[in-house]
């Protein structure tokens, strides 16, 4: 009432800023910061954004008493739950750190501070912020690993892999391989730092959904993850996750680079007897990446690095397509299409010693043929109705199909782009053939038939040469065992609870490496020219990237690596990144949990973890996910990551789980929405159901499952450039119930080679270091008879030579015939209607988490490899001179059935 009464006299003057807001423009006022995107050559920055950026200058202008302290922002959180309700308040439920804007993870040791100004993504592992590294004033991403004794340990073999990746086999970051810059304890949670990369392939074909990339994308896509996977061959990794989400681009500059991240679930090849870990963790970690699981994973056998090049094969597909090769809901739906898509069916060799052989197949003796093949197989895959009768299941079926069955159909007939002209078209279909014969190779359903990195990085697809028959590469033999080791640094932090025995209250000590350190130097090693071993292979430059070296008689300079044979050790007692063991930690009976074989008693589950439970940290709250039941007891797939952790967590008696995995691990597959988003271009009869897109992709989100459980989507799916314009398509669909599993098998169960004795072998927790074997030789043929052939663990063929055998020429001719009708369908069908190509759906996507595994590997160092002297033939020779030269007169003759002959105006080149 009072205000309302008061004359006008009596208000006070309205305030005015001093000098006035808004006031003409002058040029001179330099501190402007509205103007200053004028001086700085963006004077075409609207009005709107200059003010906006400059905001505070602005206040400031309005009101020079203004002052800004970012104390008083509201915290922005990343970090999702936020509630600090562990680790002193630090950690969520889920035992992540809570990151939020601005706030700092810090290395105590190098006082190296990283300002957290954004999240990258989420993962099984943890989650990874974009960091602004104040010393060197640029931008990281920092994995900060759980707050979790089983991630903890796992992180630090990333740690481990990726750094000796790096320093040892690609010093000079030419081989794909994301690099790491640091790594330290903050608030108990390893922190791993490495270069800020970019979106990742599936984020790249999302856009153009439902159509892939360019075939020259693809082909260069596919040369430099090649490269990558090269080295990891060479180093004796297999990287056991490889999917599209991870693979990242690396500088946006043409041509595009980019590099595979994500070595968490990463293991070494050719130590048996950790298999039963690595079959553990890799049927755990792909449980989140079906769609790139090769059939021996699938079916329980035991595997190597071939399994990275099946993956590789599903993504090149996927690349291709806009969609993933085989969009399985279950393990059954997945082995049902690679049959029906590749025409074939695991080996029986394969499937006689595979563990699920059972779940899946039929033994029907020697007498079942397969239609598509003629091949006699003593295994038929069950039926629906059989699954079902042995499975007391229905198996998850999913309904996106392609119109075109087979991978020769479905490549050939994919819609070609729209606004190509007749000889682009011309060009791509013989593109087409040879990504098909690339494919062939890499979708290989026997793994010790499938191509090698280095076989396929020479394949006509990658180098551009003219496919003129299917691609035969030399054959290729196991490497010699070289005692290495990976150096796995138990104690980044220099008094990290876990790796002290500490409590988690105990202030971490961080040891951080300095900026300059010889570690981060680059080790003036050139891969693949230095050191060897005797009767190794190396790899060589080339103008593919890396190229064979094949010489298994090689007597070059042993060891000329500058690191020496233990190189990362010296490194590390000249100040460096790996110390090296911790004995004092590794001898805590616990520290060898989770993951040792070491403290596992006779009969345990790997997975039955005796707790430190007065050192530990306890987690107060419960999920609710698992219940203190065994391992055995634990409801769901044994491939699903949820089990694995929760058993974990069960055995371990925390009371409850600090891990984020919850209802969506707990669903196998759960396929959520999908729909594509892609509206038809203008004219186009196509009606759509459904535009809205919606990829799922699940996030570990405290206890809730961020999984579209509805499961019916309704999309289109036909690619955006289908020259039918006339064919309408409409897509409802749904996706059936997801697989469960009726039962939760232990390790005798998933493992191949699981025995008791094993693990009493394995005893060996007194040990400081373990030392791997790898095979680190590889041998080519030469294809006139001589084999230099390396007896030992591995693939049991890779030590002899593959001649011609009769099942090679069969499976020849079958490439040939299949491709000869890529060809002519190609060629008649160029501007065929597409609109058909799916028939429907896209699949959607899911499975962001893969699991960590409790693998052990303690200490190693990591020999070098020999270079060997070049034995590839030149692979710009014809085809006829190649196989000529290679394989004498006789067997050209019977390859030469196989090749086809051209008119010279058939005869397109490859248009790389
Ligand atoms: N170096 C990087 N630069 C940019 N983004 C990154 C980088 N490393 C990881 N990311 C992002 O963080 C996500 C998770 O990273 P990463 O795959 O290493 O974690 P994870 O916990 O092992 O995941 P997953 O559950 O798939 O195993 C990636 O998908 C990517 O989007």
């Amino acid at each position: 009432m009072e205000e309302s009464g008061s004359s006008k006299e009596d208000d006070p003057p309205p305030w005015r800023p001093p000098g006035g807001a808004f006031r003409p423009y002058n040029a001179s006022e330099s501190s402007s910061a509205v103007d200053a995107p004028a001086k700085s050559g963006t004077g075409k920055t609207p009005f709107v954004e200059r003010l906006t950026k400059g905001i505070l200058e602005t206040f400031q202008m309005c009101n020079p008493n203004f002052k800004h302290l970012e104390v008083l922002n509201p915290k922005h959180f990343f970090t999702n739950p936020s509630d600090g309700i562990q680790n002193n308040g630090h950690d969520n439920a889920n035992s992540d750190l809570i990151l939020y804007t601005d706030c700092v993870l810090v290395n105590l040791e190098s006082k190296r501070r990283y300002v957290v100004k954004d999240m990258l993504g989420q993962g099984t592992f943890g989650q990874v912020a974009k960091c602004w590294n104040m010393e060197t004033k640029n931008y990281v991403a920092v994995k900060v690993i759980k707050n979790h004794p089983a991630y903890y340990r796992q992180g630090l073999i990333e740690v481990a892999i990726v750094d000796m990746l790096n320093q040892k086999f690609d010093p000079d970051d030419q081989y794909h391989i994301v690099r790491i810059l640091d790594h330290f304890v903050h608030q108990n949670h390893l922190c791993i730092t490495f270069e800020l990369l970019g979106s990742n392939l599936f984020e790249l074909i999302k856009p153009k959904h439902p159509r892939g990339l360019s075939l020259n994308n693809i082909q260069m896509f596919s040369q430099q993850i090649l490269q990558a996977l090269v080295v990891m061959k060479d180093a004796g990794i297999i990287h056991c996750d490889l999917k599209p989400e991870n693979i990242l681009v690396s500088s946006s500059v043409q041509p595009l680079i980019i590099k595979v991240i994500d070595f968490g679930s990463a293991c070494l090849e050719g130590k048996t007897c950790y298999t039963y870990i690595q079959v553990f963790h890799i049927l755990a970690s792909l449980s989140w990446s079906r769609h790139y699981r090769s059939p021996e994973v699938l079916l329980g056998h035991q595997y190597n690095a071939a399994i990275d090049m099946w993956s590789f094969g599903c993504i090149i597909a996927e690349l291709f397509l806009g969609v993933p090769l085989f969009p399985a809901v279950s393990e059954y739906d997945l082995l049902k299409r690679m049959i029906e898509t590749l025409g074939a069916q695991p080996p029986d060799s394969l499937l006689r010693d595979a563990k699920k052989t059972n779940q899946f197949f039929k033994h029907v003796g020697s007498t079942y043929c397969m239609e598509s093949e003629g091949v006699t197989t003593a295994f038929r895959v069950l039926t629906e109705e059989e699954y079902e009768e042995r499975e007391s299941k229905r198996p998850a079926i999913g309904k996106l199909k392609f119109k075109y069955v087979k991978l020769e159909d479905l490549i050939a007939n994919y819609p070609y782009s729209k606004n190509m002209s007749k000889e682009e078209i011309r060009k791509e279909s013989f593109s087409r053939v040879a990504l098909v014969d690339f494919l062939r190779g890499l979708l290989e359903l026997d793994p010790e038939r499938r191509w090698s990195p280095l076989q396929a990085l020479h394949h006509p697809f990658i180098t551009g040469e003219l496919l003129t028959c299917p691609y035969e590469p030399p054959s290729e033999t196991r490497r010699k065992p070289i005692f290495d080791a990976v150096t796995v640094d138990h104690n980044p932090g220099w008094g990290h609870w876990l790796a002290n025995g500490l409590s988690p209250q105990v202030v971490a000590m961080n040891k951080s490496i300095p900026q300059n350190s010889p570690h981060l130097s680059k080790v003036p090693l050139s891969y693949g020219s230095s050191y060897s071993s005797l009767g190794s292979y190396g790899s060589c430059i080339d103008n593919t990237g890396l190229r064979s070296s094949y010489n298994g008689m090689n007597s070059g300079p042993i060891y000329s690596s500058p690191l020496g044979p233990r190189g990362p050790l010296k490194r590390a007692q000249a100040g460096g990144y790996f110390p090296g063991p911790i004995p004092d930690a590794r001898r805590m009976p616990w520290m060898l949990n989770p993951g040792s074989l070491g403290q596992m008693s006779l009969g345990a589950s790997p997975l039955q973890f005796s707790p430190p439970s007065s050192q530990m940290h306890v987690s107060t709250v419960s999920q609710g996910s698992y219940g203190p039941t065994s391992p055995r007891g634990f409801q769901g797939s044994y491939l699903r990551k949820s089990a694995v952790v929760g058993q974990y967590n069960v055995t371990k008696n925390w009371g409850s789980p600090t891990m984020s995995m919850h209802n969506e691990i707990m669903s196998d597959c759960g396929p959520g929405h999908c729909d594509n988003g892609f509206q038809g271009h203008v004219g186009s009869p196509y009606s759509v159901h459904s535009t809205s897109t919606h990829f799922s992709r699940r996030q570990p989100e405290g206890g809730d499952s961020s999984l579209s459980s509805g499961a019916s989507t309704s999309y289109r799916s036909f690619p955006e450039d289908s020259h039918d314009e006339n064919a309408p398509h409409t897509l409802d669909v749904s996706y059936d119930k997801l697989e469960g599993s009726s039962s939760a098998p232990g390790p005798a169960d998933w493992d191949p080679n699981y025995s008791d004795d094993y693990l009493l072998q394995e005893d060996n927790s007194e040990v400081n270091s373990l030392c791997f074997s790898f095979s680190n030789d590889m041998q080519l043929g030469n294809h006139t008879g001589t084999t230099i052939t390396t007896p030992g663990a591995g693939r049991a063929d890779y030590g002899q030579q593959q001649p011609y055998t009769n099942s090679n020429l069969t499976s020849l001719n079958q490439r040939a015939e299949n491709l000869l009708q890529a060809y002519s369908f190609g060629g008649s069908n160029l501007c065929t209607a597409h609109s058909q190509y799916f028939q429907p759906i896209l699949p959607d996507r899911f499975g962001q988490q893969s699991v960590q595994w409790f693998g052990l590997v303690d200490s190693a160092s990591m020999h070098g490899h020999q270079i060997g002297q070049q034995a590839w033939p030149n692979h710009n020779m014809a085809y006829s001179d190649f196989f000529h030269q290679s394989y004498g007169a006789e067997q050209w003759h019977v390859l030469g059935r196989n090749c086809w002959t051209f008119h010279s105006n058939d005869v397109t080149p490859n248009p790389w």
